[in-house]
């Protein structure tokens, strides 16, 4: 019953334990609850109770110098309903982390307050050791550069391809658009697409969508220095596809982590929460 998942698990395992001995790695993966801790990675739970809970094996390590990003017990309410109460957990550089629970417990909602797009109630979110207050300004690009592929792609539908995936360089760079193009063209071609930049997201299948705003959330500006995004943030990237297109879009972020990304996601794989 749990074949997929134990595959992907040991897929997973066996990345790990290659990045590990290059990179000195840490990383987590999806799994069902109960295996939390298993094969020594961490990750973090929210119970159905909307109580959060660090489940995690924290990872001595008393040098937080390579911590990138900290919440402090964060807390977050929408009118009555308390989604998030006293999430703490820090994501070290190169690691890769997972978010499981079930449906509505605040796991999206983790990631915008890290991604600076929702602010806490109450808590403390600090980004390379500085505390974030408020939510983040388009032009905050100091400190951290974080990319967050939303759950649902969330492309402009009313621009192309090119357009989407060249969104920020068109609005935040001074990059002639010849070379932005040819940007586009290299990064969608990092994640296996070609000779789709005059596309609508319309005329796109589920899986190419996912492509298309995972190009977006690595694209950066080449004429300056530390704007790479050295985090990015995956909300369910394989909901809604298929197992081989699935596969496709986890071997693409395993792929980006080997250069050398930070990672934190939420999701399945395979299907399985
Ligand atoms: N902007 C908002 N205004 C009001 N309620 C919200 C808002 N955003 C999220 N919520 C509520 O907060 C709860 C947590 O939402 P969130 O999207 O973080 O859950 P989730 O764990 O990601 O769920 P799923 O697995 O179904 O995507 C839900 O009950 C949702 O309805």
């Amino acid at each position: 019953k749990n074949c997929d998942l134990g595959t992907k698990r040991s897929k997973c395992c066996w990345f790990n334990k290659k990045r590990k001995e290059q990179r000195n790695v840490i990383c987590a993966c999806m799994a069902p609850p109960r295996n939390l801790g298993r094969d020594g990675f961490s990750g973090s739970k929210l119970t159905e109770s909307s109580k959060s809970e660090t489940l995690s094996k924290e990872v001595k390590n008393e040098n937080d110098s390579d911590v990138l990003i900290e919440c402090r017990n964060v807390y977050k309410s929408f009118g009555e309903k308390n989604i998030l109460q006293g999430v703490s957990f820090k994501i070290r550089h190169g690691e890769a982390v997972g978010i499981i629970g079930p449906s509505g417990t605040g796991k999206s909602t983790i990631l915008k307050i890290i991604a600076g797009l929702l602010a806490p109630d109450k808590g403390e979110v600090y980004v390379r050791g500085r505390k974030r207050s408020g939510l983040i300004s388009d032009d905050e690009i100091s400190g951290l550069r974080i990319g967050l592929v939303f759950q649902s792609a969330a492309l402009f539908d009313s621009l192309t391809v090119r357009e989407n995936v060249g969104f920020l360089l068109y609005e935040h760079s001074s990059m002639p658009d010849e070379q932005i193009s040819k940007l586009v063209a290299e990064n969608l071609a990092a994640v296996g697409l070609k000779g789709v930049e005059d596309r609508l997201p319309s005329e796109l299948s589920g899986g190419m969508k996912k492509r298309v705003a995972l190009a977006r959330s690595i694209i950066y500006d080449i004429t300056k220095e530390s704007v790479e995004p050295e985090v990015l943030l995956y909300d369910e990237p394989t909901a809604g596809l298929d197992p081989i297109a699935s596969t496709v879009v986890e071997d693409l972020i395993r792929s980006v982590h080997t250069k050398g990304y930070c990672f934190f996601m939420r999701g399945k794989l395979s299907g399985k929460e």
